[in-house]
């Protein structure tokens, strides 16, 4: 039932009414008196009804006054406390304010079972819902930011992984795609043998058939702990599509404690989003690759290789390092042209990368230089190494069979070596010029040799 509105105040309206029940209360007291038997002569003067007037007036004022005391305060602090939170929500550090409300300073308490303890509860609900909305707001900020900064997969996989530990209760994770047909950890950490993953039923379940998959203390999975590997709690394995293609999973463990639905939702929308990013990662690293690598022979192009001789030159110069070059020429290879044909003489240049490819060092890189020309940057090589290097490859140049049908075609290469700092040039383009000229020597002299710029030496 609702009792019509006076005023503004609910307070003011209640109080009001009470005056008026004080008012019928003692008009209609003295008529109760008389019934109960006392004499109207005593009780129906205008004394009394004076006296029972006031009496009704201050039972009146009383019961708002307790009112006022007992409910009052309770919706006041309620009231503030709303109030501190639709301010702090405009604020930029309202993530602050949150961490000190979680030390339960927002937070109402609820002393009773009636409509105001039923508020205050609501409340702290609400609050909860709001903090937890917030935090997850950030964390996908940040996530968006990563999604958006990083287009290298590795990167992109490595710092999802980062903020998911960092932001929910997962403790370790791994990121596992289908790359040329099969499955790789692309990034991981905090999971013991994370390449076994890659054999987990669970987990190819997951990637085949794109469904999310939540294993309790799974048998085959450890935790890399301080000292020791331990189980993990829980196990989400969550699928990363796109447009219905299945690129891979995501697989996060929760050590002590078992996940809270907000690490589960935004573990969900992390997979789910990952799939777009994912996708153009890829798809730029294909790019990359294009653009970087000669297409016949799979060894990087001249533009690339240049690009990165520049880089490493100027590195070698700063740090004073050593940095050699290495050009190789295939020998007479017009007449194999001639000879055999253009798809021969592919097969040949394709046979002579796959061989300089084989004796390089990590850091170090074959580039096609030209048609029948490589260039070989090794990093820290000295002069000495370089010709190391670059009479193993003419060895075994010479000493591989190469064939075309029932004819034997003998192949061999001439290399020109020009290592710095032992010759001082001031550009890389001067340091490919030195061992050009050098090859040029080894040509000039017979072919099938190494020489070194700035040396006689023929080995
Ligand atoms: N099959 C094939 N031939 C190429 C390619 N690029 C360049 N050539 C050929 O390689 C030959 C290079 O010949 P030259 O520069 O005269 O050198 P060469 O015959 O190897 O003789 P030397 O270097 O002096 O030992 C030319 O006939 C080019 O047409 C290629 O990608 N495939």
């Amino acid at each position: 039932m609702q009792i019509p509105r006076l005023t503004k105040s609910i307070f003011l309206d209640q109080f009001i009414y009470m005056q008026v029940v004080g008012v019928i209360i003692g008009l209609a007291f003295p008529h109760f008196l008389v019934w109960y038997g006392f004499p109207e002569s005593e009780v129906l003067t205008w004394e009394f009804y004076l006296v029972t007037q006031i009496a009704g007036q201050m039972v009146g004022l009383l019961s708002f006054l307790m009112i006022s005391m007992v409910i009052r305060p309770h919706l006041k602090q309620l009231a503030l406390k709303m109030q501190d939170i639709a301010e702090g929500l405009q604020e930029k550090d309202f993530i602050d304010y949150s961490v000190k409300c979680h030390e339960q300073l927002c937070t109402m308490e609820v002393l009773s079972n009636d409509e105001i303890g039923v508020s205050a509860s609501a409340y702290n609900q609400l609050l909860a819902a709001l903090l937890s909305s917030h935090e997850n707001e950030q964390v996908f900020n940040k996530f968006t930011k990563v999604m958006s900064q990083n287009l290298e997969v590795e990167t992109l996989s490595e710092e999802t992984i980062n903020l998911l530990i960092s932001a929910t209760k997962i403790e370790a994770a791994a990121i596992l795609l289908y790359k040329n047909g099969e499955i790789v950890v692309e990034a991981t950490q905090g999971i013991f043998h994370p390449e076994t993953l890659t054999e987990h039923t669970t987990v190819l379940d997951a990637i085949n058939k794109g469904k999310a998959q939540r294993i309790t203390l799974p048998k085959h999975i450890q935790l890399d702990g301080v000292l020791t590997q331990f189980t993990p709690t829980e196990v989400f394995i969550e699928p990363i599509e796109f447009k219905g293609t299945h690129l891979g999973v995501m697989v996060a463990a929760t050590g002590s404690e078992m996940a809270d639905e907000r690490t589960n939702t935004t573990l969900h929308l992390f997979a789910r989003s990952m799939g777009l990013a994912l996708n153009n990662a890829l798809i730029h690293s294909k790019f990359q690759r294009l653009a970087a690598y000669d297409g016949l022979t799979n060894v990087y192009n001249r533009r690339f290789g240049m690009a990165r001789l520049k880089e490493d030159f100027g590195r070698a110069t700063r740090e004073q390092s050593a940095l050699s070059v290495i050009m190789v020429d295939i020998d007479h290879f017009k007449k194999i042209n001639d000879n055999y044909g253009h798809l021969v003489g592919d097969k040949a240049i394709i046979l002579i990368a796959s061989i300089l490819k084989k004796t390089l060092r990590d850091g170090d890189i074959v580039v096609r230089y030209g048609g029948e020309e490589f260039l070989m940057i090794l990093q820290g090589a000295s002069t000495k190494d370089a010709l190391d290097v670059s009479e193993r490859i003419r060895h075994q140049v010479q000493d591989t069979i190469f064939t075309e049908g029932d004819q034997r075609i003998d192949i061999t290469v001439s290399v020109g070596v020009c290592g710095f700092p032992e010759v001082q040039v001031p550009d890389e383009v001067m340091l490919i010029d030195k061992a050009d000229q050098a090859l040029y020597q080894a040509k000039q002299t017979g072919r099938n040799k190494v020489i070194a710029y700035g040396t006689a030496l023929a080995a």
